[in-house]
């Protein structure tokens, strides 16, 4: 969804980038996240997510950071290794999992889109049973930060789906957005530049004792 947005706001002019400090993923998977991002931001792959920040197994980061052998990941270093082009008009930094998804021995992602000062949160939820609870334990976690929620794979045909949406904006007075088209247009109405930054196991625990 992140890439599918990113080539559209491109294609309507707009100078877009994408960071995806640290990605995770199973081993056979060829078309990664940074990958993605990359074919549709125009970017090289290796400025959106470092090569030594790429970890080919579907846990998450520091967890498989540390299965496969490699040194414990840190959120100061893969903080300090997201840098910008210096003329963009919309950046997006993608996470991993859920907000409180561990990215790092030290941090989860909520702690980065903090420590990035992100100016504007997409949360990307799933239209089906469930993502009531789940948009609403995440802006908990979050706290005050402009939000809008994209319906993943949403069918005006389902039901439930439309009275999901309807619950979001009704009861919990939610920006609730469906579609990339209208995700593009309200993504225009508001972008900063980045430097404030748009956006979006069963093996052995990590060891993350030591620097
Ligand atoms: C491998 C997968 N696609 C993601 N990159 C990692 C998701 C980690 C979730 C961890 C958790 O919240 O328990």
């Amino acid at each position: 969804m992140t890439a599918q947005l990113l080539a559209t706001l491109k294609l309507r002019g707009a100078r877009v980038a994408a960071r995806k400090p640290v990605q995770s993923y199973a081993p056979d998977d060829i078309n990664t996240d940074a990958a993605r991002l990359a074919g549709a931001s125009g970017e090289d792959v290796a400025d959106i997510c470092p090569a030594h920040r790429w970890y080919p197994l579907a846990l998450a980061p520091p967890m498989a950071a540390h299965a496969l052998g490699r040194g414990p990941v840190w959120m100061s270093e893969i903080i300090s290794e997201v840098r910008w082009p210096a003329d963009v008009d919309v950046g997006f930094v993608e996470t991993a999992g859920g907000v409180r998804s561990p990215l790092a021995c030290d941090g989860d992602s909520l702690e980065l889109l903090r420590r990035l000062e992100v100016d504007q949160l997409l949360l990307v939820a799933d239209a089906e049973l469930g993502t009531i609870n789940s948009v609403r334990l995440t802006l908990a976690a979050v706290g005050p930060i402009p939000t809008v929620v994209y319906l993943n794979r949403f069918d005006p045909n389902n039901e439930l789906h439309e009275l999901n949406r309807r619950w979001l904006i009704e009861q919990d007075k939610l920006t609730v957005i469906t579609n990339v088209h209208a995700l593009v247009v309200a993504i225009e109405d508001t972008a900063k530049p980045p430097g404030r930054h748009h956006s979006a196991a069963r093996t052995p625990a990590p060891d993350c004792r030591a620097r």
